[in-house]
């Protein structure tokens, strides 16, 4: 018992411990980056159209470009009869004047004529090629779009601090952008830990499982933005550890490991990285207990816990946040919301406890999904939400309020 409460007391709050872990990481370096690698990414700083939009007056139908005066009164009884005197179709460069009382074909897109303002369009006529019947009048600016109607030159187009989506980097192409100034995405070296571990595919051996941890973790940092570099696993041996993280701790940015940190006679991690400039606490959370955090050789490491929800908790409280603040993004938390639960539960004391859940906006009902146990990773992959039940709560009632964390 001794050791219990002895720990009970060292144990770090969760927000103790995410100041830590967030304390590890810079913010990364503005490049400019291609416009297509810039999806999801923050906008570092404005950029301003160095072109307008449109670039230049066109047309906004398929029709006939004319001086709306020559077109006055035209209707089906009444037409009035053009000669067309040019042929415009979307890229037309080579613009002639349009003289009074005649008509230029003109396709959507194609610059509007010096001389005319307006089209009508092709609906409204015959459709001919040497002259055109034309069935109805149409008032000045008809179907012209005009000039920097949309963006003028010299304006700033796009904000720094924009989360760069779809439309964002139509917009750049648009402007004639090939590249955006944005944060570069962390480099993130994963390394999962354990002698039991077997890549999916192989046969499984007495004692084995399959390695998931490092699958769930490169979707996880890439779902956060950030760039995985994989190195799958190495077995209970530090020198396999160190060996293995020798040749790729130049490039990365943050060495995430998973397994190895608790109290067991082989915790590989936790044997490689002691006294070489990364601690190992407890977190009064569950899961999630077991962590260590600091520098290995110059890079940010955050040690996970390897039980699969355990890492893939550790990593969505402490890691995600991180990630996205060294990409720029100011607003680093899920977003959260008040739910009724819809059974009971119990927590231990002093740990902040996430339970997997299913959270209903419209009843407003978080349904606990599976145990709180850190094996139970069907249950978290079944979850749309975290139950928070804060660490001096140790019963929550059916019916009672619970904070949830909303995670997709
Ligand atoms: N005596 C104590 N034992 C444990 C404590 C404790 O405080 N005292 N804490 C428990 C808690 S809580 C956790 S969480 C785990 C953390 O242990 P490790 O980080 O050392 O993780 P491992 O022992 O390596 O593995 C735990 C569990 O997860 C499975 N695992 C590990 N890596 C993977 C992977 N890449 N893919 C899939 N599954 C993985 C592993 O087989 C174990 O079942 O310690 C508790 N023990
Ligand atoms: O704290 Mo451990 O991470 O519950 O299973």
């Amino acid at each position: 018992m001794t050791g219990v409460c002895a720990e009970a007391r060292t144990a770090l709050q969760v927000n103790e411990y995410r100041d830590r872990v967030a304390a590890l990481l810079p913010a990364m370096p503005v490049r400019q980056t291609r416009v297509i690698d810039c999806l999801g990414l923050v906008l570092a700083e404005d950029v301003t159209a160095p072109i307008s939009l449109p670039p230049f007056d066109n047309s906004a139908m398929d029709g006939y470009a004319v001086r709306s005066v020559d077109v006055v009164g035209a209707t089906v009884d009444e037409p009035v009869v053009l000669p067309v005197a040019a042929d415009l179709p979307a890229g037309a460069g080579d613009l002639q004047v349009l003289q009074p009382g005649t008509a230029h074909r003109i396709m959507t897109g194609a610059p509007l004529p010096p001389g005319a303002d307006a089209v009508v369009q092709v609906e409204l006529t015959d459709g001919g090629t040497e002259q055109v019947r034309i069935d109805g009048s149409v008032p000045p600016g008809t179907h012209v779009r005009r000039t920097g109607e949309d963006v003028v030159a010299g304006s700033v187009v796009l904000t720094a601090g924009t989360v760069l989506r779809s439309g964002h980097l139509g917009l750049a192409a648009a402007v004639g952008a090939t590249a955006l100034p944005v944060r570069r995405r962390p480099r993130v070296l994963l390394l999962s830990t354990g002698s039991e571990l077997v890549p999916p595919g192989e046969p499984l051996g007495p004692g084995q499982i399959y390695e998931s941890n490092g699958m769930l973790l490169a979707a996880a940092v890439t779902e956060a933005g950030a760039e995985p570099i994989p190195l799958h696993f190495v077995p209970d041996d530090v020198a396999r550890f160190r060996e293995t993280l020798a040749d790729h701790l130049a490039d990365a940015d943050l060495l995430v490991t998973s397994g190895g940190v608790s109290m067991g006679a082989y915790e590989v991690v936790k044997d490689a990285l002691t006294d070489q400039g990364v601690e190992f606490v407890k977190v009064a959370m569950q899961p999630g207990g077991p962590q260590g955090c600091g520098r290995y050789q110059g890079v940010p490491v955050v040690t996970l816990p390897g039980n699969p929800v355990s890492t893939a908790l550790s990593f969505e409280v402490f890691v995600r946040p991180v990630l996205l603040a060294a990409m720029g993004f100011t607003d680093v938390a899920r977003p959260t919301a008040r739910a009724s639960l819809t059974a009971a539960m119990r927590s231990p004391k002093g740990k902040q406890q996430f339970r997997r859940g299913h959270y209903d906006p419209a009843a407003g009902t978080a349904v606990p999904v599976g145990g709180p146990g850190s094996h139970l990773l069907a249950s978290f992959a079944a979850s749309n939400c975290l139950i928070v039940v804060p660490p001096d709560v140790t019963e929550v009632a059916e019916g009672d309020e619970v904070e949830v964390i909303l995670i997709s």
